[in-house]
């Protein structure tokens, strides 16, 4: 596993369950400081489950989960989040909504302060204008820019992200595929990724390295690094014999996954 010992994230024999039925079981994820980490699997895999036991949202039942090596106890706003339906405030403006994460982040900014901060990254994900507007205002992709927005501006070390784009159209998708990537590099030091997806290409196109869950109990059956130099291009990806084969070893072990289950039954 990398990073074992320069992991900003660890999740150490974790085991969880929702009322009875064991969901994760097993679990250890070694994630590297400023890595990007994608989180593939089925359906009912257990992915956004896990990331929610990563971001506080749930507690094991055994085993734990360290952020730079202190137990997660609750959520916190080290650990910044991004869903899949954009979860803004609707009778926030745009600019709130940002400025109200900047200031659980920093408790005594001054409100002015937060709303310049917040202002500022609206503007690098390409949302001038739109600061005073409520989010039913926005499109879909204007929503979800601006809840990246409003997760990057806790500058936060961890980045936790769930499914982000699966709600958007591929136009949008791409677009903000690559945002992400963009501000993720620039900053300094890097924040550490957890992103959760069921989209292999985008896994491929994004991550320093993909974990492959099973599912009945979810566990981590595949572990691959990525190793395609940045900044990436779909066009060289799909060119490149690796990206397939990593593909094909990523469907084989899911593959292999379900039939070991089908048998099973
Ligand atoms: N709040 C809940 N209460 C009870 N069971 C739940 C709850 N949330 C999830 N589950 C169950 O836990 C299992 C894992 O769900 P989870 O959403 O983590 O999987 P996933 O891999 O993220 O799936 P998807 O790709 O469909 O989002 C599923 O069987 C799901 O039905």
């Amino acid at each position: 596993m990398s990073g074992a010992t320069t992991a900003a994230l660890r999740v150490e024999r974790l085991r969880f369950g929702y009322g009875g039925t064991t969901v994760l079981d097993g679990i250890d994820l070694a994630v590297a400081e400023g890595s990007f980490l994608a989180l593939l699997g089925p359906s009912g895999s257990g992915k956004s489950t896990l990331l929610r036991l990563i971001a506080g949202l749930e507690s094991p039942e055994r085993g734990r989960v360290l952020a730079g090596n202190r137990p997660v106890a609750g959520p916190g706003v080290e650990r910044a989040e991004v869903f899949q339906n954009y979860a803004l405030f609707p009778w926030m403006r745009v600019v709130d909504n940002v400025a109200e994460g900047v200031r659980k982040a920093r408790p005594g900014i001054a409100r002015t302060a937060a709303r310049a901060r917040a202002a500022d990254y609206l503007e690098r994900v390409g949302l001038p204008g739109v600061a005073e507007s409520y989010p039913f205002e926005l499109s879909g992709g204007m929503q979800q820019r601006a809840a990246i927005a409003r997760a990057l501006a806790l500058e936060s070390p961890f980045l936790l992200m769930d499914e982000p784009f699966g709600a958007l159209d591929p136009v949008n998708r791409a677009r903000l595929q690559d945002l992400l990537v963009e501000l993720w590099q620039g900053r300094a030091p890097r924040p550490t990724v957890v992103f959760v997806t069921h989209d292999v290409d985008e896994a491929l196109l994004l991550a320093d390295r993909v974990a492959v869950l099973g599912a009945s109990p979810g566990r981590v059956i595949a572990d691959f690094a990525v190793p395609f130099e940045r900044p990436r291009s779909r066009a060289a990806l799909f060119g490149d014999h690796r990206f397939h084969a990593l593909r094909e070893s990523i469907a084989e072990a899911l593959d292999a996954d379900t039939l070991a289950r089908l048998a099973a039954a």
